[in-house]
């Protein structure tokens, strides 16, 4: 016999007492180790709409829901509560293995649904257009859309009425309907799902296919409810949806890139990859899992140790210090070495000026500074030959041929003051490192995976692609074009990878915010236009958050004092109330803008973190004091935006008005994605305040 756990089964156990927490593990325990055993007793209820489910006692109050097998071996463990409020959860539902999709669906008995349909619909003597008239039955079917809810699914008439019924619907019909009402094509709905079905012709087989494994789980150990009894419950180490499931088990001819909105668990993903490929590496490979930030750094150890992930064969490490290790293993420069921005040393406009000191030239030390960043360092540039061809996209003013001699003259010049003072840009040192490993063939790792891909410049990226040699699953690429803060060109092809056509996915599912907060988060990037980093438009739509919340607020207030006053007013009361202060966050456009609240939670006496860097510093498990960068790839079930008004968002600087026209829409457009960011770190609860008048940016 088996036993598997309904996923929302844990959900129910979490507002359980600690005491009948214990129990209810003892429960399973013996229910897995003998469902035949005579401390269980499976009782048929009269008024449950679906005979296979089963009352079983964890006590004198307590009772499980659990559904019997119709055929086969396998129980469903689906709920647990008290007596009376067990039976009333189950009285109505209906547990159908659907044949279409491979899953076991749950959802409200048609009756209901109907009857919901009664008061929710519109004036049925009005001719309106249903939502979902030109498919035929038979479309909808292969979706999952169960056989006994089409004659409520065609009444639908609008987006609206479809989220109204979501919690009656089966999750994976929902998500279906939700894509296809949003411009899905059919077609690729029922080729996701057909992905995500096994070949296995038994029924217990099939149970374990990807579909099912959604929702439906078989536990061997008492793992999960040891972190339900700590207040810990990790429900992404356990579930995965089949859209992740497929990318974490898949295999693939080479690279392979995974978008998707803030929160729709892209990490999560490529976490479970690396265990995959650590499991399934052969002995001596190596795997590296790297990103742009200390910070994320450190947040995917901390979650690749909650996965147990085997640390032999893996390094996590930030691409900066990661090039910089090989750089020196491999001596590539001399030992004393400085680089640009990370050691305390002249800047490099400061050298183009000891340059142009010497020589007459009718360029300016920005525009050469910039020449060599965006043309030299970023395509590589090693001589007038590569000089004269190189494509300089984005650089707005035209030179002649002539005058790119000129540039390379004083670029040569630039170079050799440089490496008088052993100074390097970074890109310098990474591209040295690209044509070390090209040259002697030397690959540093059998298989990268790189989360937030979108801070990487193309530079970086070619140093990802010269780490791996080219085979299958070489690089397993997650990031979100949407959340890109920094100005960096990326192209995929110019960085040698090819993540064209079926090597790029997408994961739809926010599983961390409300629907209400991830509105409002692509509300603010809705109108910009987005490149997916190989030239086509990348997707601001069809995401579906599966929970709802409160509405996000955003309060004006008359003085930073009023504002300070509630913001920590309701922290107090969230404190009172049982959260933790790490559970909460204030967060601003610039550090500045958290300096009255870190003043008022000291006055308070409440523990506050603040961050340096991108590292905590001082008390780790306060309530967190971030910039809008800082809180990047973090999430908080409170999150207060502090300082949101037209002055911080988009910050506003002297010279923004007397910007080209494009540059002002480059940074508009950075500042927005900034916003989304930061709005789209909120689990729970999002509140913005501010002072002076609102930010365009936020419409509520
Ligand atoms: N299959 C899952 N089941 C339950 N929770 C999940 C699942 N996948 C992800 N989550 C949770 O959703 C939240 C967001 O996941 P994750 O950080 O992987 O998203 P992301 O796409 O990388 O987000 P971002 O781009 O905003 O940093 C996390 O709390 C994670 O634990």
């Amino acid at each position: 016999m088996k036993l598997l756990f309904y996923d929302k089964f844990f959900e129910s156990l979490i507002n359980l007492p600690k005491g009948i927490q214990k129990k209810v593990v003892d429960f399973q325990r013996k229910f897995r180790e003998n469902s035949k055993s005579s401390g269980i007793h499976l009782e048929p209820i009269q008024s449950f709409k679906d005979s296979s489910l089963r009352s079983a006692r964890v006590d004198q109050t307590y009772r499980a829901i659990i559904k019997v097998p119709e055929s086969g071996e396998t129980y469903f463990l689906l709920w647990v509560d008290h007596h009376d409020k067990a039976y009333e959860w189950a009285t109505n539902k209906v547990f159908q293995w659907n044949e279409n999709t491979q899953s076991m669906q749950v959802f409200a008995a048609p009756e209901v649904l109907e009857k919901e349909f009664e008061s929710t619909q519109e004036d049925g003597l009005k001719e309106v257009q249903k939502l979902f008239s030109e498919y035929s039955n038979d479309e909808l079917l292969r979706i999952g859309v169960p056989d006994v809810l089409l004659p409520s699914i065609r009444i639908i008439d609008n987006l609206d009425g479809l989220e109204k019924i979501e919690k009656f619907l089966p999750q994976d019909t929902f998500e279906n309907l939700f894509y296809l009402a949003d411009g899905a094509s059919i077609e690729q709905l029922v080729f996701e799902i057909e992905e995500g079905k096994t070949e296995a012709v038994s029924a217990d087989e099939q149970l374990a296919s990807i579909n099912n494994q959604r929702s439906f789980i078989e536990l061997t150990d008492d793992d999960l409810f040891n972190e339900i009894l700590e207040g810990n419950l990790r429900k992404w180490k356990y579930y995965l949806h089949p859209s992740q499931r497929k990318l974490v088990d898949g295999s693939f001819a080479g690279a392979v890139k995974v978008s998707g909105g803030a929160g729709t668990g892209k990490t999560v993903a490529a976490l479970h990859r690396m265990k995959f490929l650590s499991e399934n590496k052969s002995s001596g490979e190596k795997i590296l899992f790297t990103t742009y930030t200390k910070a994320l750094t450190e947040n995917l150890r901390k979650l690749a140790a909650d996965l147990e992930i085997d640390s032999k064969g893996l390094t996590i490490s930030n691409i900066d210090a990661l090039a910089f290790d090989l750089v020196k293993n491999f001596a590539l420069i001399k030992h004393d070495y400085k680089v640009f921005g990370l050691h305390s040393i002249k800047d490099s406009k400061e050298i183009w000026e000891e340059v142009l000191s010497t020589e007459l030239s009718p360029f300016d030390q920005d525009f050469l500074f910039q020449e060599y960043e965006q043309v030299i360092l970023y395509h590589d540039v090693k001589n007038i030959e590569e000089y004269l061809k190189a494509p300089r996209i984005g650089r707005g003013r035209a030179i002649s041929r002539t005058q790119r001699k000129d540039v390379w003259n004083l670029v040569q010049k630039y170079n050799n003051t440089k490496a008088t003072y052993r100074f390097y840009h970074k890109e310098e040192l990474y591209n040295l490192l690209v044509n070390f490993l090209e040259a002697h063939e030397t690959k540093a790792f059998d298989y990268v995976l790189v989360d937030e891909l979108q801070d990487f410049s193309n530079v970086e990226l070619r140093v990802i692609r010269s780490l791996v040699p080219e085979k299958a699953n070489d690089l397993f690429l997650v990031g979100d074009p949407l959340q890109k803060i920094y100005d960096k060109r990326i192209n995929f092809s110019q960085a040698g990878i090819n993540v064209r056509g079926k090597r790029s996915k997408r994961l739809r599912i926010n599983y961390r915010t409300t629907e209400e907060i991830k509105k409002l988060a692509f509300s603010i990037i809705s109108n910009e236009h987005y490149d997916d980093f190989e030239g086509e438009k990348e997707e601001t739509g069809g995401y579906v958050s599966l929970f709802h919340g409160k509405k996000p607020q955003y309060t004006i207030f008359h003085s930073k004092n009023q504002e300070t006053d509630y913001v920590i007013g309701e922290i107090a009361s969230l404190l009172e109330g049982g959260y933790k202060p790490e559970e909460i966050a204030i967060s601003s456009r610039i550090k500045n803008g958290l300096k009255d609240f870190k003043s008022a939670l000291h006055l308070k006496g409440i523990p506050y973190t603040e961050y340096e860097q991108g590292s905590k510093v001082g008390h780790q498990n306060g309530v967190n004091l971030l910039t809008f960068h800082n809180i990047k790839g973090l999430e908080f079930k409170q999150v207060f935006l502090v300082d949101v008004n037209d002055r911080t968002s988009p910050r506003h600087f002297e010279t923004l008005g007397s910007l080209p026209d494009t540059q002002k829409q480059a940074y508009i457009k950075s500042e927005k994605s900034l916003l989304y960011v930061a709005v789209s770190r909120a689990i729970q609860r999002l509140e913005v305040t501010g002072i002076g008048t609102k930010s365009n940016f936020v419409n509520i």
